[in-house]
């Protein structure tokens, strides 16, 4: 049924030539006729397929094609109407089979392998409309199922070209790359990767990936030996790929070209790799090339990118309509205002006692704890790992077993990167302390809390953070938790987001300058965190502390920033006095005229402090601060304050051996990385100009400068 050969002449407008003609040569370019060179080797077969009315596995005004249209985003007649109410809606998986949409093959596998029955709303929509080779833009609320969304078409549409695909073959497949999916993270590349294959297992397609990060000679050998059909990867190496004379990797017959997570590919930081992907292919008007484009959230800026990247008769399929909440209403959204840097981690570690203490059996607590800035990303895993239950010894068990602490972000080499992700898939119940790399397009099973620290960079990044949970028909929470400074940003940055504060937290306004007299499991919560602060490495508070200047370097209030940065510092991380920063990076980021910070000059023993901090400090100054009072108020088993270690000279000592600054530059935070999905402490480096404060000019120089993966303001 699905054979081209039984189909007779009205589905197909080919023509099959069986001369030696090394390349096809294209008829004029007509949008409903492409020429398409098949088969590799001398004898070439040259077919003619028409792409977009006439897909040879619809009948012509086929039952569910106008229930489909409908319900898109285009005007709609009223025939169509009234076909879709006779023949009812396309809904289920099967629907597609018995309507010769899509190959029994596939479908099977969906229906029997993978056990889905009823699509979700943007499959049903986009499904059959991408079927018919037009372009489609998708917008859809996420964990809805867009990937399979694109993945059944442009899998079908490789078995029109080439029928014998629908079956397993066990003779070698040459590189003959029909699709390409480009994705702006590897582990989103690899996810995608896994779910073609799952869809693909029972025919011949063959799919592979080409990701950053992993040996690109393994790649090409793997394609030369397996053959490849379907390209899934990230832009940096698909371009390293395609654009090296010496991989002779070519998509000379490509006709489907996907960006997952479309807006953020088609943003300023991406744009010009995306831009050098499609100079490598094969041009639009010698083959048709069919573009989708997904994605959760389309915002204006990038509509007109999209409509110089698609076809002019494009489909905008909209699941979400414009003004709609776009994020899921299952998912309670709180906001928690903390007073400051210091209690960010108490509070986090209260949110996931309290999770841990009243999870479900059914669905453990497993949460993605999502930080603005790598190195807090890292600070806060270590000072998990760290915890301690009070007075405990080595046999105890941690405070908050059995979930696991695991991290991700874009300075951890791929393999350890791959491996946090599986871990976390894998995990029962888990704490994934995560930088954006994870944020966009991530499907871990079971996330039952997405918490935010500190305000995200944009709405966009909060509805893709927030979507890691309340997949599919699975409940789940997200959390905000954001210092008071943040606070009037956050109000214009998230208007549109139903957050609901929430001051359950004991520990989010604790002022642990101030003595108070604290119930016990609050004081527990305080000293277990200043505990495993203190067993951490300066340098890598150094380069938190650093980094958090260049993060926030939009605010209006600068001294805000530094006192609360300052306060953690002291009464946290129970420093004397806070890491220095090179003077010239103060200035670059626009702090030099901010009090309380420590500038440093670089000597050739690394960082010396000159005092810039004791000069011109703040009235919240490390000595004049009240002596950590609020551990008197807690139980006495906890009063371990006193014992703090990191006096100011050993910080140096540490210091010493590379400074905050060198500290900074072997972190890595400035350096180019080819691929597309890293991540780094943003912010640095922002030179302020007269409008240093606002947050446009920061977002602009990230546009232009550093990245960060999961921000959008990076390029890759
Ligand atoms: N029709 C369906 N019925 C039930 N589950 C489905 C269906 N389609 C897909 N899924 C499952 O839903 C989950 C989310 O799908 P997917 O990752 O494609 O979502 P998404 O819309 O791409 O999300 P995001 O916007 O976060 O990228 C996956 O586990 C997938 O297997």
């Amino acid at each position: 049924m699905f054979n081209a050969a039984r189909r007779g002449s009205a589905s197909v407008a080919r023509i099959v030539r069986t001369s030696s003609v090394p390349r096809c040569i294209p008829p004029p370019f007509s949008p409903s006729r492409a020429c398409y060179p098949c088969g590799s080797g001398s004898s070439v077969a040259v077919r003619t397929l028409s792409l977009t009315a006439t897909n040879p596995y619809q009948k012509p005004a086929q039952a569910g094609e106008a229930e489909l249209r409908d319900e898109v985003d285009i005007q709609q007649s009223n025939s169509q109407a009234r076909e879709a109410t006779q023949h009812g809606p396309v809904t289920r998986f099967q629907d597609l089979s018995d309507r010769s949409l899509v190959c029994k093959t596939l479908i099977r596998t969906i229906t029997t392998g993978m056990g889905l029955d009823t699509m979700t709303p943007v499959q049903s929509k986009t499904i059959n409309e991408t079927l018919k080779g037009i372009d489609v833009l998708a917008q859809a609320r996420t964990g809805t199922g867009k990937t399979l969304a694109f993945l059944i078409p442009v899998l079908q549409n490789i078995i029109n070209y080439d029928p014998n695909l629908e079956q397993r073959t066990f003779r070698r497949s040459p590189i003959d790359i029909r699709a390409i999916v480009i994705s702006p993270t590897r582990e989103l590349a690899e996810q995608i990767a896994v779910e073609a294959r799952k869809v693909t297992s029972n025919t011949g397609i063959v799919v592979q990936t080409a990701v950053g990060g992993t040996a690109k000679g393994m790649h090409m050998r793997q394609m030369r030996e397996q053959g490849c059909h379907l390209l899934v990867g990230t832009p940096g190496r698909l371009n390293d790929i395609l654009s090296d004379p010496r991989s002779q990797v070519r998509a000379p017959n490509l006709s489907a070209f996907v960006l997952d997570e479309a807006d953020r590919l088609l943003d300023a930081g991406f744009l010009p790799e995306i831009t050098n992907i499609q100079q490598q292919l094969p041009s639009r008007r010698d083959i048709d090339r069919q573009t989708l484009l997904f994605s959760a959230t389309v915002p204006d800026e990038v509509m007109q990118i999209v409509r110089e990247t698609m076809k002019p008769d494009f489909k905008f399929v909209r699941t979400v309509q414009k003004g709609e909440q776009q994020t899921h209403e299952k998912i309670p959204q709180k906001q928690v205002s903390v007073r400051g840097f210091a209690n960010f981690l108490p509070a986090l570690l209260e949110l996931c006692k309290r999770g841990l203490a009243s999870q479900d059996s059914a669905m453990p607590f497993k949460a993605i704890v999502y930080f603005g800035a790598t190195a807090e990303v890292i600070l806060a895993a270590q000072t998990f790992r760290n915890l301690k239950a009070p007075g405990s010894s080595v046999f105890h068990k941690h405070p908050l077993h059995p979930a696991r602490i695991i991290e991700i972000h874009a300075r951890l080499d791929q393999a350890s990167r791959t491996k946090a992700a599986d871990n976390f898939r894998r995990a029962e119940s888990a704490i994934l302390i995560s930088s954006d790399v994870t944020a966009r397009g991530m499907d871990f099973p079971n996330v039952t809390h997405v918490i935010q620290m500190g305000i995200p960079i944009s709405s966009d990044t909060y509805i893709h953070r927030i979507g890691r949970t309340g997949r599919g028909d699975k409940p789940g929470e997200g959390w905000l938790i954001l210092a008071d400074f943040e606070a009037q940003e956050a109000r214009y940055r998230l208007k549109k987001l139903p957050l609901v504060g929430d001051e359950s937290l004991e520990t989010a306004q604790v002022d642990m300058s101030q003595d108070a007299q604290l119930p016990e499991h609050v004081a527990t919560n305080l000293t277990q965190i200043v505990d495993a602060s203190r067993a951490i490495d300066p340098e890598r508070k150094s380069i938190a502390y650093t980094a958090n200047l260049g993060l926030y370097g939009w605010l209006p209030h600068k001294q805000d920033l530094v006192d609360s940065l300052n306060d953690r510092a002291k009464y946290c991380w129970a420093m004397e006095e806070p890491p220095s920063v090179p003077p010239g990076l103060l200035h670059k980021l626009g702090f030099s005229r901010v009090q309380g910070l420590a500038a440093s000059r670089r000597t050739s023993f690394g960082d010396v402090p000159d005092n810039g901090y004791q000069r011109g400090r703040s009235s919240r100054s490390f000595d004049n601060g009240p002596d950590n009072g609020y551990q008197r108020g807690r139980s006495s088993k906890d009063s371990n304050f006193e014992r703090r270690g990191n006096s100011y000279g050993r910080e140096r000592g540490n210091s010493d051996r590379g400074g905050p600054e060198r500290a900074f530059q072997r972190s890595g935070a400035r350096s180019y990385d080819r691929d597309s999905d890293h991540d780094n402490d943003r912010g640095l480096g922002f030179k302020p100009r007269r409008r240093e404060d606002s947050w446009e000019s920061t977002k602009r120089w990230m546009e232009s400068t550093d990245r960060d993966s999961s921000s959008g303001w990076r390029r890759g």
